[in-house]
């Protein structure tokens, strides 16, 4: 039987959990009232913990609870406190403690705050109007009576409690806003969250891409690196000189240039007619040297990885070759000081100390390239020149050795004589220059068609040239044209031979390089041979006597001069790879006729007070190479940047008398240059006049100095054999007879001997092909057994 209390039986003061429970029971206590007395109670508010809104156990909001409660004692008041049975009760879910404890509740005149939190806390103000004294006992269905007392104030409380309960529900009501507005921002939060773990992932993606790319970017850069140092293939750019200032006529004949194409406009049968031709890079006559510079810089810079460059300009006359070579090649002014009288501002101003001094700059300035007027160009180069300079780099890590050369050639200017009005000496210098420029045509023509044998020793020019257009050099060519309408016949030829110089296919480009462990043993080896020629020279000065002195300083200098001078002699005076230092003391001591008259050149005297250059280490590595190692072996060159002049026609042609019949140096050479520079040049400045030297004796057998001297340098001189069929040249009967000569003399022995030339000057293609190397016996020397060298032939 479920009961329900009297007032007397109730505890004076409810525990805790009864008053809690008692709070959490007004929900069921309402529930059950209305069971019994539907709408009894018409507001029932669900617990939040049931509702599952709060979790149990979190503190409650006695507010929610509390209003249940207070429903149900208004309620109860109102109706009068029903007979309960105890089903219904049951049907609550709770027992008779949870009525007693609601009861128990209203016993109180004021609500206390409980827990610990404090959110129980109630200022009660709802009392509730029920005298303990109306309740009556029952026994089986126990009844209630009502109070009728204080009805009146009961409502007025009601009121108040209403109310409250309105303030308590806008709260709520803001609590559940919030509620919301949290679960709002919460769930913002949560996608925002979503969204920048995208993004990150995003991100970290293209990182990714980024880095892919950025590595396939690399790579790509290296094989471009890689490929283009592999190109080998000489590169062609042409320049357009822009007209000089005095010149009236502007009429140029380049009609238009874009993207390494030029177009010409040539006289046509129609009037007037259009050709292009294609290079690498074309410069307008408005290009500045900087610009120029800027794009040939990565190739200079190459000589730094240890590959040999060669860069050459070529064009008519006039047509601007020393002005890209040298930046400007211009006129030193020379003004009139009423105080200090004449000056010449540009002039460089350098310290001497001694009387040496002063005869080196002598000598560089006596050195520095003549130039003669023609009617095409007033300070026309009468010499090709070559400026070249090795550089020796070591990798600090691994150690190995990288070394580079560069050649900057500057070759005089094609010319028509009639046009240059060359006469005498000029006219010389012409058939000279044309000469070797149509040799280097030759040889074009034969690394164009593939040829076995190339004509590289038809000239001077093109022996000097010869590793830079067959080796492993990078090369680029630079072709000059004069925008001038006069000078279209040179322009078109100058262009077809640049175009057909593009078609040339060379080997790749090599790097010069040792490694660390490679070169020990070659300086290990150098060292020994170098004793070992030491000890040699000490005992041929006790045979030879005489020539004792010179010899004993000759071989302390370079043991390698014995077994190299005569390759050196019959290949050129110098390949690409070769340091030229070598060459001019090698000659000397090639040279017996040579060697008796320089008896009275102090070489001690030059050796002891100049310092040794290059180191003589250096020197007999070279003397360790063989024929086979000569790409690798490329000379050792010293720690520094040395810078080499030579002009190769000019030595020839300022010296061109001293060249006997004989082949040996004239008695007036001697006289006139060298043993005045014994006196006085020192090692490096002897070394650079003996080049000149050297290079007049290698071409002993060269065909240049009978070419110019039979060659009319008419104008098919200039429209080179290359760009056409050499049997059609021959077959119009324009070749000159210069042309023929050399021709021939790259083909045939014989007939260099039916023009007068001795026929074991010439080289003998046969002999090469049989072994690919070159045998050659020059007439004017004497040949030792080891001067067997590779060929000039391109493999
Ligand atoms: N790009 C240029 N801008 C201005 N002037 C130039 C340019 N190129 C050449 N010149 C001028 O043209 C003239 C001839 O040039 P340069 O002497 O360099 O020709 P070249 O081809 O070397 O002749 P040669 O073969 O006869 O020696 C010089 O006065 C030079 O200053």
């Amino acid at each position: 039987m479920v009961g329900v209390v009297a007032a007397k039986d109730l505890p004076a003061e409810p525990s805790e959990e009864e008053f809690r429970l008692g709070l959490r029971s007004g929900i069921i206590l309402c529930n059950v009232l209305n069971k019994v007395q539907p709408g009894a109670v018409s507001k029932v508010v669900e617990s939040p913990v049931d509702s599952g809104l709060i979790p149990d156990g979190a503190p409650l909001s006695a507010f929610q609870y509390f209003e249940n409660v207070r429903n149900f004692l208004v309620a109860v008041q109102e109706i009068g406190i029903p007979t309960f049975e105890a089903s219904d009760l049951e049907q609550g879910g709770k027992s008779s403690r949870i009525v007693n404890s609601v009861l128990a509740l209203k016993s109180y005149s004021e609500w206390k705050q409980t827990g610990a939190n404090g959110v129980w806390k109630f200022s009660g103000t709802i009392k509730p109007a029920i005298s303990t004294k109306s309740f009556t006992k029952t026994t089986s269905r126990g009844a209630v009576s009502q109070s009728d007392g204080a009805v009146a104030k009961f409502t007025m409380a009601r009121k108040k409690v209403d109310n409250k309960i309105s303030i308590v529900t806008k709260k709520e009501e803001f609590i559940h806003k919030n509620h919301v507005a949290d679960e709002e921002s919460k769930k913002q939060l949560i996608k925002q969250q979503m969204l920048f773990d995208q993004r990150q992932k995003d991100i970290q993606e293209l990182k990714l891409t980024v880095q892919t790319t950025k590595a396939g970017m690399q790579f790509m850069q290296m094989k471009f690196h890689e490929e283009f140092s592999n190109l080998g293939s000489i590169r062609v750019y042409c320049r357009v000189r822009p007209f000089l200032s005095g010149q009236s006529n502007h009429l140029s004949t380049v009609e238009n240039i874009e993207d390494g194409v030029i177009t010409i406009n040539v006289p046509s049968k129609n009037g007037k007619g259009r050709k292009s031709f294609n290079f690498n890079k074309v410069f307008g006559p408005s290009a500045a040297q900087g610009e120029v510079f800027a794009d040939m810089q990565p190739l200079v810079r190459s000589v730094l990885d240890g590959f040999n460059v060669c860069i050459f300009a070529y064009g008519q006359t006039g047509s601007g070759k020393t002005f890209t070579m040298t930046g400007i090649k211009k006129n030193h002014e020379i003004r009139s000081n009423s105080q200090r009288g004449l000056s010449v501002p540009d002039a460089s101003l350098v310290q001497v100390s001694s009387t040496n001094d002063v005869i080196e700059l002598m000598n560089l300035g006596h050195k520095n390239r003549a130039v003669g007027a023609t009617a095409l160009n007033d300070r026309s180069s009468r010499s090709h020149s070559c400026l070249t300079v090795h550089v020796q780099g070591r990798d600090l890590t691994s150690g190995a050795v990288l070394r580079g050369c560069m050649h900057l050639v500057d070759l005089a200017g094609s010319e028509r004589v009639d046009k240059s009005e060359a006469t005498g000496d000029r006219l010389k210098e012409a058939q000279h220059i044309n000469k070797s420029l149509s040799a280097l045509g030759d040889v074009i023509a034969s690394l164009a068609q593939k040829n076995q044998h190339v004509p590289y020793r038809n000239s001077k020019l093109t022996q000097l040239l010869q590793d830079s257009l067959g080796g492993q050099a990078k090369t680029l060519m630079f072709v000059h044209i004069s925008p001038e309408t006069n000078a279209i016949g040179e322009t078109i030829s100058t262009l077809k031979f640049a175009e057909r110089v593009a078609t040339v296919e060379l080997g790749a480009a090599r790097v010069n390089k040792d490694g660390a462990d490679v070169k020990e043993l070659k300086d290990q080896i150098a060292s020994l041979k170098a004793q070992l020629a030491r000890k040699e020279g000490n005992s041929e000065h006790s045979i030879s006597g005489s020539s004792g002195k010179y010899r004993t300083a000759a071989s302390e200098l370079s043991p390698y001069h014995a077994s190299q001078r005569a390759a050196d002699i019959v290949d050129g005076p110098f390949g690409f790879r070769q340091p030229m230092f070598d060459v001019g003391n090698l000659e000397l001591q090639s040279n017996t006729t040579l060697r008796q008259k320089t008896q009275s050149i102090d070489f001690d005297e030059i050796l002891t007070n100049s310092p040794r250059w290059p180191p003589v280490n250096g020197l007999v590595q070279n003397c360790a190479e063989d024929d086979d190692d000569k790409e690798t072996g490329t000379g050792e060159w010293v720690d520094k940047v040395m810078v080499n002049k030579l002009d190769v026609n000019k030595t020839g042609n300022m010296l061109g008398h001293w060249e006997s019949d004989n082949g040996n140096l004239s008695e007036e050479f001697y006289q006139k240059y060298l043993q005045d520079s014994s006196k006085v040049y020192s090692e490096r400045s002897y070394n650079m006049f003996m080049r000149g030297n050297q290079f007049n004796i290698a071409g002993s057998d060269d065909t240049d100095d009978v070419d110019a001297a039979t060659s009319d340098s008419s104008e098919h001189d200039l429209l080179w054999q290359f760009n056409h069929s050499k049997v059609t040249s021959i077959a119009n009967g324009n070749e000159s007879k210069g042309r023929k000569l050399v021709s021939k003399s790259a083909k045939s022995p014989a007939a260099l001997s039916k023009n007068g030339i001795h026929s074991s000057t010439a080289p003998s293609p046969s002999r090469k092909q049989m072994n690919g190397v070159s045998h050659r016996t020059p007439t004017r020397q004497p040949v030792p057994v080891d001067m067997k060298r590779k060929t000039g032939s391109r493999k």
